[in-house]
């Protein structure tokens, strides 16, 4: 199997502050992989660092075989980050023009995404709408379909389905297990249990550090109990 993201002895520190500390890990093509961990772990600090937005203080990273960052890799990766990076005087539809136009699609296939992304995150309704005006979940889905557009290689989300209905939460579930089956890879930050069960493999960060990684039944299996949830608290509790 093909590594699509490879992290090498990655350490962050802000002034004295260690945020990530040597980490190493890989994540396969076509896989699902979760990132679990409290808030402030540094899950999104990691995140940002495979999209090429921040830089590693020590270690570096390789997505599909290319050292990050590199222009070149923004067209294969869509990334929906947990702040929404909306322009609110746009409509829906406006937005994912714009982002459409940034990776250079044609108009006839910026239609086909736009109408696909809308659709996926139920917004076609709203497309008209400008986003000043939407509630904070329809933003976030709006993020989603943004991340979408290009049709990208690799899918880096960040915390997806916060502030979304169980039921659109289910469709977007659906989804990403479809685009799995095309070959994409897709690297999701949860605090959702029932989602880290969705994903094949986990990776559990806690204090800047991979406490544990493996399949979900892996992880149940180590620390000898049958639900993510005890994993999580067992593994990713404050330090004692
Ligand atoms: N630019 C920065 N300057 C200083 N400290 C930072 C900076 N960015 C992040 N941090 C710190 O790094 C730590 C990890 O933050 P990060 O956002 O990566 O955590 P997280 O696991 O994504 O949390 P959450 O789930 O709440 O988003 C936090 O203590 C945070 O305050």
């Amino acid at each position: 199997m093909a590594s699509t993201i490879v992290i090498k002895d990655v350490s962050k520190s802000y002034g004295k502050k260690i945020v990530l500390n040597q980490i190493n890990l890989t994540v396969e093509s076509g896989q699902i992989f979760g990132l679990i961990g409290p808030s402030g772990s540094g899950k999104t600090t990691l995140v940002k660092m495979i999209v090429g937005m921040n830089r590693p203080s020590h270690g570096d990273v390789h997505v599909l075989n290319t050292l990050v960052p590199n222009l070149n890799l923004m067209q294969k990766i869509g990334y929906m980050a947990q702040a929404d990076a909306l322009y609110g005087d746009l409509t829906g539809e406006e937005n994912l023009r714009f982002f459409a136009s940034l990776f250079k699609l044609k108009k006839e296939e910026q239609k086909v995404r736009i109408n696909y992304a809308a659709n996926l995150v139920n917004l076609t309704a709203h497309l008209k709408k400008k986003v000043q005006d939407y509630s904070g979940g329809m933003k976030r889905r709006l993020s989603l379909a943004v991340a979408l557009i290009q049709d990208p290689q690799i899918l880096i989300l960040d915390e997806p389905t916060v502030g979304i209905d169980p039921e659109l939460r289910q469709s977007i579930w659906t989804e990403i297990r479809r685009l799995k089956t095309t070959g994409k890879t897709i690297l999701i930050t949860t605090h959702v249990m029932d989602e880290a069960d969705k994903c094949d493999r986990l990776a559990m960060v806690r204090d800047g550090e991979i406490l544990a990684s493996g399949t979900p039944a892996e992880l149940k299996e180590q620390y000898n109990i049958t639900s993510l949830e005890e994993v999580f608290l067992k593994a990713g509790g404050k330090k004692g």
